[in-house]
């Protein structure tokens, strides 16, 4: 017997947005829902479906959705997939939109009304949005929107993402849905070849018809890319570029965070004064301010990290970096492609590993989501920052370049140097090794949109200090509780927190971590780390609070004067692998759909972080650090 499974589908209007990578698709949806979705200045920023609601003027709402770019009705890559399957009906749990509004790129309308063209033979009612209609204009290109919409046949209007005011017209035509006739062609199933060729065809008559098929104009945006992309130049361009970035998180930062410091401390002994000598002292002193002061502190140095980010993301320049970096990338077995999701994961490798599905090739894909984890993502900073702080000399090397930055750069770039070393030892295994060619959209180079960054800023601020307030306060509390009891049995000579729990759970873990220069103290704060990274910053504060007996005593100092030099850089080395992140071997099992992946990765990522550990503290421990 035929059984027909049957759906139930969220109700009301379904509208979805549809267009080619990086024609403004998220700009308008977060314009039109108030999200706050990424937007950025380079193609394949949305991986996934997102979706909003639209208030129409009579109290209806329409759902929308947000859609990853695609250059055409027949997926090459997981993302684009994503498109298709929606506007097929074959997305689970969805049913075929009731509308798409197509959005086109006004300065390429001939790539973007291919899709439009494809979009309509599928059957479905469509509104054309024409975007960047500022850009347009600027650069003297005039689109007639009536005869646009008469060659189409179907209803046009003008937008420009980046304007509050941007999408009114699309507002309008959305209320007006109901009253407007959808055009309703049957759908056609033709072959790929025939159907982009006659679509192709059709827009080269539509063009000419609406009289915008001559002359490209000349842009800023070649003239930049001479430098940018030349092989030399680009590449200084880049180098200093990175190198600048690193120098800034340092010597930025230091006023503010010495006052968050200042003011950690001050709280510390204000509240310690007041609060009688006890547990509940021990717990907010110790506990709460030393263990959440202890990485608080570290948030200038994260905001100065993305606002660079942000704007290297927003200025268009982030692709010119993956073509210029795609020959070195060929030489281990990568391409280009891997650049941006492997650049996301300095933010944190979960949306690094998400962005690789924009990576038509399967194997390419499957080496990026392994490597990603090896991206210093922003939860090691605090790591080594403080490491940094406590270790190695504030001074100046030469012209206002300061050796904390160099350190911090010399990290970062051992990250970026061990992943693409194991790609190098992947590419032996494959049996692919051809070399492929990068094909990639570069786009325009513009302004960064001060709101959007802004925007950017504060929802990092906000991820931190839900971070902060959430696993980090809860891991704090564990950690205090277990430095805490039991309490030393009578006639104890050593301090109390080596009766504890964490005291003899660290001195079990420490049998395997004594060999590269751990103590009992960091084996047992790596624990916790597992769940986030920082942990391990709030938990050292918290054993070292509790061990120390003074109020609010900064970390930094007590570990400099502890710890030899030689474990220092042996934890540094280890955060470079880090193997221990719980989030990221979840998510690889999700992108890779098994246990599989995820087992390799947090296999390989331990006996390299040992091996690594092991070789620095030898080495350094010969040197007499
Ligand atoms: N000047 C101008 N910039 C725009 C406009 N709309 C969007 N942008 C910018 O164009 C870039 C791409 O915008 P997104 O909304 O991320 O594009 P998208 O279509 O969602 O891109 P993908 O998710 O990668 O497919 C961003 O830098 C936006 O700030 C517009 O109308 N005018
Ligand atoms: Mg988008």
């Amino acid at each position: 017997m035929n059984q027909t499974p049957i759906q139930f589908y969220p109700s009301g209007t379904l509208v979805a947005l549809v267009g080619n990578p990086n024609c403004g698709k998220t700009a308008l949806f977060n314009l039109l829902t108030g999200s706050r979705q990424k937007v950025a200045n380079y193609a394949g920023v949305t991986v996934e479906r997102k979706e909003g609601s639209y208030e129409l003027k009579d109290g209806k709402k329409l759902r929308i959705l947000d859609l990853p770019g695609t250059y055409s009705l027949y997926p090459r890559s997981p993302d684009e997939k994503v498109t298709c399957d929606v506007l097929a009906g074959k997305a689970r749990g969805e049913k075929k939109p009731d509308w798409v509004i197509c959005v086109v790129n006004a300065t390429n309308l001939r790539r973007g009304l291919r899709l439009v063209l494809g979009v309509k033979s599928m059957g479905l009612p469509i509104v054309v949005a024409v975007n960047m209609m500022d850009v347009a204009a600027r650069r003297g290109i005039h689109i007639d929107l009536d005869a646009l919409s008469k060659e189409l046949g179907l209803p046009v209007v003008s937008t420009v993402g980046v304007k509050a005011d941007g999408a009114r017209g699309l507002e309008h035509t959305l209320n007006g849905l109901a009253t407007l006739k959808p055009s309703t062609n049957a759908p056609s199933m033709v072959d790929e070849l025939d159907q982009s060729q006659s679509d192709q065809a059709r827009v080269r008559t539509i063009l000419h018809n609406i009289k915008l098929d001559d002359a490209v104009p000349h842009l800023p945006t070649d003239q930049l890319d001479k430098v940018f992309l030349h092989p030399l130049w680009g590449s200084l361009v880049l180098a200093v570029v990175l190198f600048l970035v690193f120098q800034a998180v340092f010597s930025w930062a230091s006023a503010p965070m010495d006052l968050i410091e200042k003011l950690t401390s001050l709280t510390g002994e204000w509240v310690g004064s007041i609060l009688p000598e006890g547990i509940i002292k021990s717990f907010v002193v110790d506990g709460l301010i030393a263990g959440l002061g202890g990485v608080i502190v570290f948030l200038p140095q994260i905001i100065i990290l993305f606002f660079f980010i942000l704007l290297l993301e927003e200025s268009g320049y982030l692709p010119r970096a993956a073509l210029l970096l795609d020959r070195l990338m060929g030489s281990v077995g990568l391409s280009g492609r891997s650049f941006i999701p492997l650049l996301s994961s300095f933010a944190c490798a979960i949306p690094g590993i998400m962005a690789a599905r924009t990576i038509p090739n399967s194997r390419d894909r499957l080496v990026t989501i392994l490597i990603a984890p090896l991206m210093t993502c922003s939860a090691r900073l605090p790591v080594y920052a403080l490491l940094i702080g406590a270790f190695i000399p504030q001074k100046t090397v030469f012209y206002g370049v300061e050796l904390q930055g160099i350190v911090l750069f010399v990290l970062y770039f051992a990250g970026i140097f061990a992943a693409f070393s194991v790609a190098w030892v992947l590419k032996q295994f494959g049996q692919h090794k051809h070399t492929r060619t990068l094909m990639m959209e570069l786009p325009d180079y513009h302004w960064p949109n001060v709101r959007n960054l802004a925007i950017g800023l504060w929802q990092r601020v906000e991820i931190f200090m839900r971070r902060v307030g959430g696993i980090i306060l809860t891991l704090t509390i564990v950690m205090w509780f277990l430095a805490s009891f039991p309490n030393a049995p009578d006639g104890a000579t050593g301090t109390a927190i080596e009766y504890s729990f964490a005291g003899t759970l660290g001195r079990w873990l420490n049998v395997l971590f004594a060999p590269i220069g751990f103590n009992w103290q960091i084996s047992i704060a790596l624990v916790p780390g597992l769940a986030a990274r920082e942990v391990l910053v709030s938990s050292l504060a918290t054993v070292y609070a509790l061990s120390s007996g003074d109020d609010g005593g900064a970390l930094m100092p007590i570990i400099a004067q502890q710890w030899s030099m030689a474990t220092a850089l042996s934890l540094l080395a280890w955060f470079v692998f880090a193997p221990q992140c719980l989030s990221t071997l979840a998510t690889i099992k999700r992108e890779t759909g098994g246990w599989k992946m995820p087992l390799i990765a947090a296999g390989y990522l331990f006996a390299l972080a040992y091996l690594a550990s092991f070789i620095t503290y030898r080495v350094a421990l010969s040197f007499g650090f």
